[in-house]
């Protein structure tokens, strides 16, 4: 699913506001800091969580996930989707390693919670989840990533190794100027629920859902 690639000279520039110290009990016990922001170009008020690097971490670009907002999966535990898990699993590796979750608030590849429930009675009828968008005449993914880049930018996280399936991020990424060394695919969460939701998004979106662990060098 491939989204308007955005415009680099528009690359918006923003800065730390607060750096506030937590610990993770339920994902890893480990300690971060949630990190907010001056200037993001969305207004929305995105947030980073940041943890890291162990002292044996190796010498490579720091880990990163860019996870959308989902109330529902991330939330209630919703099995509709795999945002859940997702979050959980993200948090677990860069514990391990060192390296930042952007929560960016995009609830509902970024049509809102409400609009989102909506599509999903359209999905009850066998509506696939991308068309289930445009049925309510909304683009079938509305995010990008400007936001996330200008944070990643205020974090001095210029070269990163992203976390995800998805090849809009790194593409969206990459022409906002973050150099993105590797994508690391995210686990398959799969249920009985979720199952016609992944497969929309293998085929009709291009996600990799290959469940392979393991790097990919992006060039
Ligand atoms: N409109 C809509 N949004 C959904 C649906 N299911 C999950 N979402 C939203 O999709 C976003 C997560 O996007 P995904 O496409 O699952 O995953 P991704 O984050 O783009 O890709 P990965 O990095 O590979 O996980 C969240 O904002 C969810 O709220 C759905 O059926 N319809
Ligand atoms: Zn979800």
């Amino acid at each position: 699913m491939s989204t308007t690639v955005p415009d680099t000279t528009l690359s918006a520039s923003a800065t730390v506001r607060a750096r506030v110290g937590v610990t993770l009990d339920r994902a890893t016990g480990r300690r971060a800091e949630l990190v907010t922001f001056h200037g993001l170009p969305d207004g929305a008020e995105h947030v980073a969580c940041v943890l890291p690097a162990p002292r044996t971490a190796a010498d490579r670009a720091p880990l990163v996930r860019l996870h959308s907002e989902c109330l529902t999966g991330d939330v209630f535990g919703s099995a509709r989707c795999d945002c859940g898990p997702q979050l959980d699993e993200a948090l677990r590796l860069i514990a391990e390693e060192g390296g930042a979750v952007l929560y960016l608030r995009q609830e509902g590849r970024g049509i809102g919670l409400y609009n989102k429930l909506d599509t999903y009675l359209l999905q009850d009828r066998q509506i696939d989840t991308f068309e289930a968008n445009r049925r309510i005449g909304r683009g079938a993914d509305e995010r990008d990533y400007s936001a996330a880049a200008a944070m990643l930018r205020a974090l001095g996280l210029d070269r990163i190794r992203l976390l995800t399936n998805n090849p809009d991020k790194t593409a969206q990424l990459r022409a906002l100027g973050i150099d993105v060394a590797a994508v690391v695919p995210t686990g398959v969460h799969l249920t009985a629920e979720n199952a016609g939701y992944l497969e929309a998004k293998a085929r009709l979106g291009g996600h990799t859902l290959s469940g392979q662990r393991g790097e990919v060098p992006w060039n």
